[in-house]
């Protein structure tokens, strides 16, 4: 497993043209956040914007509706119960699913929908709750621009493998006979894995470990994939910028709160682009 270093994500996060517009920047669907979890939607809505992002719609129970637009104008809003739901899914360049979706009967629902509406050329981030439901349900997913951001539990729940199995040797074994696309197992350091490349993680420390941390990761890696495309080096790229950000604020600071991660990924991706 080779490191991934600032040098590798300068290669991704390049200089934007004169004439870019928010059409080039991706669309992302981020569908997250029932009743008790709206933060983790906010957050990775959040993210998503401030890593760039061109559109960010989010698909959440409806209580969360005017807090997410209380927190985060630049982002739109639909009920995730809404039938046009599936319309705007087919519509988006990059899907998120599972930020605080929760794992009762609706949830699994929400995640049904997501799964038959995502079409070949979306990216597909599958987050948190998504992962779980999956993993209890047995849920087979064949979409193949997928990217599973599990961390340790979560991956252990998906693939039947306890933390201190899911070394450098089996988890590339694993990933490649079990999920499709490419994998973000998230950690002391978070590796990101596909079939013919697997990066170790050079960013980041304790001072992200706090909940949400994850959350807000999903939409960093959203709009790298919206506006990069879909690979393992710009997933890796993505990983490496929002741990960066965190180390930024860990500089001065104990603990690299979720939303000022965010907060921090524009000046990150402003280093990487000068390189
Ligand atoms: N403000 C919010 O709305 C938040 C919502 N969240 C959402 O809450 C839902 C449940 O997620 P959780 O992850 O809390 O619950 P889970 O039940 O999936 O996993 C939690 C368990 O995993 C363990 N764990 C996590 N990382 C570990 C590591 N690196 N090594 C060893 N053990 C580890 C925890 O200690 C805990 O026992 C998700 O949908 C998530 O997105 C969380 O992100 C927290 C914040
Ligand atoms: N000690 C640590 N060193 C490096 N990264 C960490 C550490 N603790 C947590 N993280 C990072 O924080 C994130 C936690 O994700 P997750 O558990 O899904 O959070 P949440 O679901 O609460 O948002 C991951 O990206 C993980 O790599
Ligand atoms: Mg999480």
């Amino acid at each position: 497993m080779q490191d991934f270093t600032e040098s590798m994500a300068a290669q991704v996060v390049r200089p934007r043209n004169n004439a870019n517009y928010k059409g080039q920047n991706g669309h992302i669907v981020i569908v997250a956040g029932n009743e008790r979890f709206g933060g983790a939607a906010i957050m990775s809505a959040q993210a998503a914007v401030y890593a760039g992002a061109g559109l960010v719609t989010v698909a959440t129970a409806a209580k969360n509706h005017a807090p997410l637009h209380a927190r985060l104008p630049e982002a739109m809003v639909i009920d995730w119960a809404d039938a046009n739901l599936p319309i705007l899914l087919r519509q988006a360049d990059v899907i998120v699913v599972g930020p605080g979706l929760g794992v009762d009967a609706a949830a699994l629902g929400i995640l049904s929908l997501v799964l038959s509406a995502v079409t070949d050329s979306a990216a597909l981030i599958i987050d948190g709750s998504a992962i779980t439901l999956i993993a209890e349900n047995h849920i087979k997913v064949l979409h193949q621009q997928t990217i599973w951001t599990p961390h340790p539990i979560e991956l252990q729940r998906l693939v039947q493998l306890a933390p201190p199995a899911q070394t450098d040797i089996v988890l590339p074994v694993v990933a490649h006979d079990q999920l499709p696309g490419i994998l973000v197992a998230k950690g002391a350091p978070t590796r990101t894995i596909a079939d013919h490349a697997a990066f170790r993680n050079t960013s980041g420390g304790p001072a992200m470990a706090t909940g949400g941390t994850g959350d807000t990761l999903t939409g960093v890696i959203a709009a790298f994939c919206g506006q990069f495309g879909f690979n393992v080096h710009v997933v890796a790229a993505a990983v490496w910028t929002h741990s960066a950000a965190a180390d930024l604020l860990a500089a001065d600071q104990y603990v690299a709160v979720p939303s000022q991660v965010a907060a921090a990924v524009p000046k990150i991706m402003r280093r990487l682009s000068q390189q």
